[in-house]
């Protein structure tokens, strides 16, 4: 397949250009008048319409004339397999309900997991798949999918299977992560140190027999896990090769940053109260910061300091945080639109968080992410665009016209 005529081919980055870090993420390359060629599903190949080779007149071709070419999405944080929306919790938020009362009251994580028991694993498959098509169709060409809503053996195992089936059905590439680590289950709830001890030992050697998972994820925040258990548990998904991507610093600053670096986490995600001091061990450090502006504008928490990270050096990644209580919304567009608009990053640094560092927050950076020959072709075609900045500015809307998968135009649902 040959598309031609490009306006701007988007995220040029060299191959060996793995991640982006502080001013690094103010470069975003745009080969302006370009065409790209792909075979066998990868890119092959892309240059300016000036060179383009004639040998190629023949290729099945898709004439992109005004349009954009981006690298897909890479959505390294979802929780996309729900039994059940909670728009109940949404109007007890209109009513003024934070959303530590609402979990306090039985809502939130403990909702979630009771309705996903209840739920057949055939239900959970049909219900995610219908939210990833969505996801797909507006943009996302990789993703990380958490368990978490599980709570039980059984349950989170149940879950992990879903994202097995998953990665089984859709052309894209889907990591896992064991977050059994969301909430103590009620019967644990003055007993922690026995769940703890059922996820490391009855519930972490099925992952790890089974390869349900490549990373484990804690819930580090006052009311949920503390620094002490989080470590626990983190070492232990060591001894399996997981490798942490923790939920850090969402609702206070109480060192979570802290465990997840000392535990050389992938990623610390959400950040949405941080001090100079995080900021500082973040930009000296190569473990990711993800942030999820979506999560901080649907229930009203402060958004994330990504100018500080940035300034700090740090490497800044954008995700979705998909969930049905804190983000029900797996819309990348509107994530980048929420980057610029109220973290305050410039469309070539929000494009960048979402592409190339996204893609290594799921150590995807060799495959998706970027614009470079041997990646896989997950790209998107947009609407015509004035520029690189209408996609951010028209926030809410779409701009992705055309997806395309492993070289092939996406059509989907499956
Ligand atoms: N904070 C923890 N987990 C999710 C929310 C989960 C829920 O409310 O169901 C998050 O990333 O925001
Ligand atoms: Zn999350």
């Amino acid at each position: 397949m040959l598309i031609t005529n490009i306006k701007g081919l988007v995220g040029v980055h060299s191959k060996e250009t793995l991640s982006l870090r502080g001013s690094e993420l103010n470069q975003l390359p745009i080969l302006e008048n370009a065409w790209l060629l792909i075979e066998d599903g990868l890119i092959k190949d892309f240059g300016l319409m000036s060179n383009l080779n004639t040998q190629y007149a023949n290729l099945n071709t898709i004439n992109a004339e005004g349009r954009f070419v981006f690298p897909s999405w890479c959505d390294s944080h979802t929780h996309l397999i729900f039994a059940a929306p909670r728009e109940e919790e949404f109007a007890l938020k209109i009513a003024g309900k934070t959303y530590e009362e609402i979990a306090a009251a039985g809502g939130g994580i403990l909702n979630s997991a009771s309705k996903l028991l209840q739920a057949s694993e055939d239900e959970l498959f049909e219900s995610a798949s219908i939210r990833l098509s969505d996801m797909i169709k507006q943009g996302t060409g990789a993703v990380e999918i958490k368990s978490g809503y599980g709570l039980t053996v059984e349950s989170e195992l149940k879950m992990l299977r879903i994202i097995q089936r998953l990665k089984a059905a859709f052309p894209i590439p889907i990591k896992a992560t064991l977050l059994a680590a969301h909430a103590y289950p009620t019967e644990y709830k003055n007993n922690h140190q026995a769940y703890i001890d059922l996820i490391i030992n009855a519930l972490l050697p099925k992952v790890a027999a089974e390869s349900l998972a490549d990373y484990i994820d804690v819930f580090c925040e006052k009311g949920f896990f503390s620094n002490k258990e989080t470590a626990q548990i983190l070492e232990a998904g060591a001894k399996y090769g997981l490798k942490p991507k923790i939920h850090a610093n969402q609702l206070s600053s109480t060192g979570a940053v802290q465990i997840g670096l000392a535990h050389q986490a992938v990623s610390v995600d959400h950040l949405e109260e941080t001090d100079t001091d995080v900021l500082q061990a973040l930009g000296q450090s190569p473990t990711i910061a993800t942030l999820l502006p979506s999560c901080s504008f649907y229930i009203n928490i402060p958004f994330a300091n990504a100018k500080g990270l940035l300034s700090h050096n740090a490497i800044v990644a954008l995700a979705s945080d998909y969930n049905p209580g804190s983000a029900p919304s797996g819309n990348m567009n509107f994530v980048v639109s929420l980057a610029c608009i109220k973290l305050k990053m410039t469309p070539e640094q929000a494009v960048n968080a979402a592409t190339l560092n996204g893609s290594a927050a799921m150590q995807l950076s060799n495959e998706v992410g970027s614009i470079a020959i041997g990646k896989k072709a997950n790209l998107f075609i947009t609407r015509p665009m004035t520029s690189l900045a209408y996609l951010p500015y028209s926030f809410g809307q779409s701009q992705v016209e055309t997806v395309i998968l492993n070289g092939e135009i996406y059509h989907g649902p499956i």
